[in-house]
């Protein structure tokens, strides 16, 4: 079988050669519009960062180990401390297809078309499908694991022909769910890798543990989610209450209390965690931000960054450190536009180990710019100045100083207020 058509539209079987892994020639089994072929690289460029998901390819022994848990299946363990923005295993994917539900055998003929190893790894996988739902074991290990993946990130395929890819991935996919995840993933379309990375400070032993869900949707939303896509009930601190936060929840012998057992108590708990989840998930519109502060001279110095402290201690408090970076951005920028030397000097090094994975571009800026913030981040110390100068201690800042300024270093944010 090379093609097949599905409501009208035709798909082409491809494989994807990678550069040899573990002295095994690797391979994508895809199944594609034929007008993303060529939109792909294949081979990929042995240039290409490899993955690291096995210790005969890293220079250091792997940071994860993969664990049967008591009632999860497998799960991934941090197998020595993980620093927040560490990256734990990069992966490329086994299968790559559209979704849609496709006759049995071409899920089965994709599986067939991978290496005898990786193949193997890929029925291995959890599937949380029946056989009625799912004839095909490789269907029902899909339609557990897909992870989104964007392939046509330039846009090439026009709107009305675009459809949804997802990715398997033997070792990524092992990660459990939580609604405050530990760890999170990032898809590079240049190597068709995924990188599985750490939000937060990680124990060695605890469970590294990602979200299915937009974790600021309420939890009865969260939980009915998971259970329709993936047939499991939450049992996370966040979604059970009653069980205090450990660093691996899997470990604890309580039982996930149902909606009947809680208390008037409890239930005011939740629908405080489901508040300051919704405001975390729309803060940045209803929240004073960088953009319009940093040259509005009528708002407080403090205003932004004790706004988006407030923010960071909410995303502590629910475990959502995927939503920290902006704020720690942010807060870096408002020091260097404050002429702090050593706020700047703080958070900018905190970006710079949050965005290794997530945003190495900012990472790598942040890193030039803390080598020498008074010179290269540009306009640093305008408020500061500003005041000065409304106090009458300094003379008014010249255009040519500001015009001195120009061209030193690059800048984060626009001039115009966007936010
Ligand atoms: C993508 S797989 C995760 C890895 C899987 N545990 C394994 O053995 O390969 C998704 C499946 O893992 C299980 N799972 C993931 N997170 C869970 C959680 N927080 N509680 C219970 N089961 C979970 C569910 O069976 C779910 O359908």
């Amino acid at each position: 079988m090379e093609t097949c058509t599905l409501d009208g539209r035709v798909y082409r079987l491809h494989a994807i050669s990678l550069p040899p892994s573990d002295g095994e020639q690797a391979t994508i089994s895809c199944l594609l519009n034929p007008d993303l072929i060529p939109l792909l690289p294949n081979p990929l460029p042995p240039t290409c960062p490899p993955p690291s998901t096995s210790t005969s390819n890293r220079a250091s022994p792997p940071n994860f180990s993969i664990l049967q848990t008591a009632h999860k299946g497998a799960g991934i363990f941090a197998a020595r401390p993980i620093e927040a923005g560490e990256l734990i295993m990069r992966e490329h994917p086994a299968l790559i297809l559209p979704t849609g539900k496709f006759p049995k055998e071409v899920y089965d003929a994709l599986a067939d078309r991978l290496p005898e190893k990786r193949r193997k790894e890929l029925l291995a996988m959890a599937n949380a499908r029946s056989k009625e739902e799912c004839e095909s074991e490789v269907e029902g290990i899909v339609r557990t694991n897909a992870l989104m993946l964007e392939l046509d990130v330039k846009g090439v395929i026009p709107e009305d022909r675009r459809e949804v890819y997802g990715g398997v991935y033997p070792f990524v996919n092992r990660a459990n769910h939580s609604c405050g995840p530990n760890a999170a993933i990032k898809w590079d379309l240049a190597s068709l890798t995924i990188s599985l990375y750490a939000l937060r400070d990680i124990a060695e032993g605890e469970e590294i543990c990602k979200t299915y869900v937009n974790p600021a949707l309420p939890r009865a939303t969260r939980m009915s989610i998971l259970q329709k896509n993936y047939r499991f009930r939450c049992d996370c601190p966040w979604c059970n209450i009653r069980r205090v936060p450990c660093p691996n929840p899997d470990q604890g012998s309580e039982s996930a209390g149902t909606e009947e057992d809680f208390t008037p108590s409890e239930l005011a708990q939740i629908a405080s965690s489901d508040a300051d989840r919704a405001a975390l998930g729309s803060w940045i519109y209803t929240h004073p931000g960088y953009t319009k502060w940093w040259s509005d001279i009528a708002r407080p110095d403090s205003l932004v960054i004790s706004s988006h402290l407030s923010a960071l201690s909410l995303i502590e408090k629910e475990g959502l450190h995927g939503l920290q970076n902006l704020f720690v951005e942010e807060i870096a920028m408002c020091y260097a536009m404050l002429g702090s030397l050593e706020g700047f000097r703080e958070w900018g090094t905190r970006v710079v180990k949050l965005c290794k994975v997530e945003d190495p571009d900012m990472a790598r800026r942040f890193e030039e710019w803390l080598e020498d913030p008074e010179r290269r981040v540009k306009r640093w110390g305008w408020r500061k100045k500003q005041r000065e100068q409304q106090s009458g201690k300094k003379r008014t800042a010249s255009a040519d100083d500001d015009e001195a300024m120009e061209g030193v270093g690059s800048f984060l944010f626009p001039d115009e207020d966007s936010d």
